[in-house]
């Protein structure tokens, strides 16, 4: 997979370089690259934003450089092999809820593409501009307002690139984590048995892997209600 993130922070996606996922593009698992939208911007001051057509407070990012970025990613890609029509997730506010499905559904595609927006956001013509290559998809990390798209991909390429096959060590590890069975996942504990008075549940140390995974799933379904009972309505 490939996954090209743009923004005017490229060094906020320093962190990419780091642990698993810096791990996997070592190792050629994943392809990661990071571009400056400025450098899609040729005057001055390297101009990326500008006042909102209707008033109000803020500023919203100008289109042409979002276009131009894009159009060399897409290019790019196609001119080396990428054959897929890439996915181009856009964090906002006011997207559909980025879920541990959506990271799922996203980690079959061969080719996304993140814009990070800043300021008021990016003009909406760039959607409908770029929906002529890409799979536009706005996505939302939850209902809280950050000042900018970077960490939500940050997110999305973690939740997203440790999917891949040979990016985390025991694939096994992956079933058992909360929201990939609908449920959250059980309460874990190692060593010492003993600890500030606190003890680990003895069923853990019984050795009955029988009983000890029913006790795993009850705690899931105990947590689930208590925390997330909307997991469980639909
Ligand atoms: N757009 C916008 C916007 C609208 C109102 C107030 C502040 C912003 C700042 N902003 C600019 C880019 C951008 C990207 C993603 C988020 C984002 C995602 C989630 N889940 N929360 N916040 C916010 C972003």
């Amino acid at each position: 997979m490939r996954i090209d993130v743009v923004s005017i922070f490229p060094e906020y996606l320093a962190a990419l370089e780091l642990s698993l996922i810096g791990r996997a593009r070592q190792d050629g698992l994943l392809d990661v690259r990071v571009h400056d939208l400025r450098e899609f911007t040729f005057d001055r001051h390297r101009t990326v934003d500008d006042t909102p057509y209707g008033g109000g407070a803020g500023m919203v990012m100008k289109p042409e450089p979002w276009a131009l970025a894009l159009e060399s990613i897409a290019d790019d890609a196609a001119a080396s092999g990428v054959a897929d029509r890439p996915t181009l997730l856009v964090p906002t506010p006011s997207g559909e809820v980025f879920r541990q499905a959506t990271a799922a559904q996203l980690a079959e595609q061969q080719h996304l593409v993140i814009a990070c927006g800043r300021y008021e956001g990016i003009d909406e013509r760039v959607f409908d501009w770029a929906s002529e290559r890409f799979d536009v998809r706005l996505v939302s990390l939850g209902d809280y307002v950050l000042n900018g798209g970077e960490v939500a991909a940050l997110a999305m390429v973690e939740a997203v690139g440790r999917l891949l096959p040979g990016v985390v060590g025991n694939p096994h590890s992956l079933v058992e984590e909360s929201h990939s069975d609908g449920l959250l996942e059980y309460p874990v504990y190692t060593k010492p048995a003993q600890w500030r008075g606190h003890e680990v549940p003895p069923i853990l140390l019984s050795g009955d892997h029988g009983r000890i995974a029913s006790w795993r799933r009850e705690q899931q379904l105990e947590r689930t209600r208590a925390r997330r009972p909307d997991l469980l309505s639909d």
